[in-house]
């Protein structure tokens, strides 16, 4: 176990003090639902929890944002951007409310929502880093997916496919109500990107890895090295000088553990290297965000509550829960 950086800490200024936002948005893609996802993980105990078991004081304004008020009636394609301007809103307002949470030293948890409101959350952290530490922080990103297509590259036009592609400037766009206000202080450099579990990287999304060498560790990578090594390379990569927001896509897992969400892919993660991935980033002590998104309770009913309690899990996890 590595020791938690001083940097870190820091920043942590109060390391028991959690900010949780609880968006219920849907924009990103296509099929309803995953906006029910933060009322049902809330029903399911989580924060109770958190604030029981792990003993944390949770700052919560006891509302799943729905953002109703941002949400344009009138909401063209843009670049083949399916309702560019609704998410776009909508993640401007979080990353102000992620930021907020942030700058006051506080651990911020999402509860989303698609993917799309990565875009939110990780513009937030990485100001808020910037900030108050003079530097740039790291990003995990577990996905079956890579979520870095740019507009044009896009095979859906679903902005929940598009985040990354964003947050690092490969993709950009000036109008100010499609993105426009990301500055900056918002972007996250390409080296400090990691991703695990993927498994279903469109043409375009496996060139840009390519290009850029960022750092990615396919499920081929999980079943040659197995879980444990894996995650000891990204945080490696990470070093441990280094604030770390976690973006944590339920569709990581196997649908065997997590089949209710919106775009499952056969051959991923279990539970337990969930789990395992989120306690080791937990004990480096560089943790500072978590996002858990894309539950999407109205599919596969059966596995709805399976898939809750599964994100539940990974939450608890990154926030210091141990089995022992
Ligand atoms: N956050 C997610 N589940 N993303 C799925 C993206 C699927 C596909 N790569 C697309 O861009 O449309
Ligand atoms: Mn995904
Ligand atoms: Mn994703």
């Amino acid at each position: 176990m590595t020791q938690p950086s001083t940097i870190t800490q820091r920043f942590l200024s109060k390391p028991n003090q959690l900010g949780v936002v609880a968006v219920g948005f849907n924009g990103g893609q296509c099929k309803l639902g995953v906006e029910a996802a933060p009322m049902a993980l809330i029903e399911a105990g989580l924060l109770t929890q958190l604030k029981d078991d792990l003993d944390y004081e949770i700052h919560h304004d006891d509302t799943v944002h729905f953002y109703e008020n941002l949400i344009p009636a009138e909401d063209p394609d843009h670049r083949g951007m399916k309702k560019p301007r609704a998410v776009s809103a909508v993640t401007e307002r979080l990353s102000q409310q992620v930021y907020e949470h942030a700058r006051e030293g506080k651990f911020v948890l999402t509860l989303g929502g698609d993917h799309s409101i990565a875009i939110g959350t990780v513009s937030g952290t990485a100001k808020a880093i910037r900030e108050r530490l003079g530097r740039e922080m790291a990003v995990i990103w577990v996905d079956a997916h890579a979520d870095l297509n740019t507009p044009e590259m896009s095979p859906s036009g679903n902005i929940h496919g598009m985040p990354m592609a964003f947050l690092t400037r490969l993709a950009r766009e000036d109008r100010r109500d499609i993105f426009g206000w990301l500055q900056d202080e918002h972007t996250i450099n390409l080296r400090k990107l990691v991703y695990i579990g993927l498994r279903d990287v469109d043409r375009g999304e496996k060139q840009l890895l390519r290009e850029h060498g960022i750092k990615a560790f396919s499920m081929h990578d999980v079943d040659r090295y197995g879980i444990g090594k894996v995650v000891e390379m990204a945080l490696a990569h990470i070093g441990n000088d280094t604030p770390i927001h976690l973006s944590f896509d339920v569709d990581g897992l196997d649908p065997q553990w997590a089949p209710s969400t919106g775009t499952p892919v056969r051959g991923g993660l279990t539970l337990r290297e969930g789990d395992f991935i989120c306690e080791c980033v937990h004990e480096t002590g560089n943790l500072i965000a978590m996002d858990l998104v894309e539950v999407n309770p109205s599919l596969e009913s059966l596995g709805a509550s399976e898939t809750i309690r599964a994100g539940c899990s990974l939450v608890r996890s990154a926030l210091g829960d141990t089995l022992l």
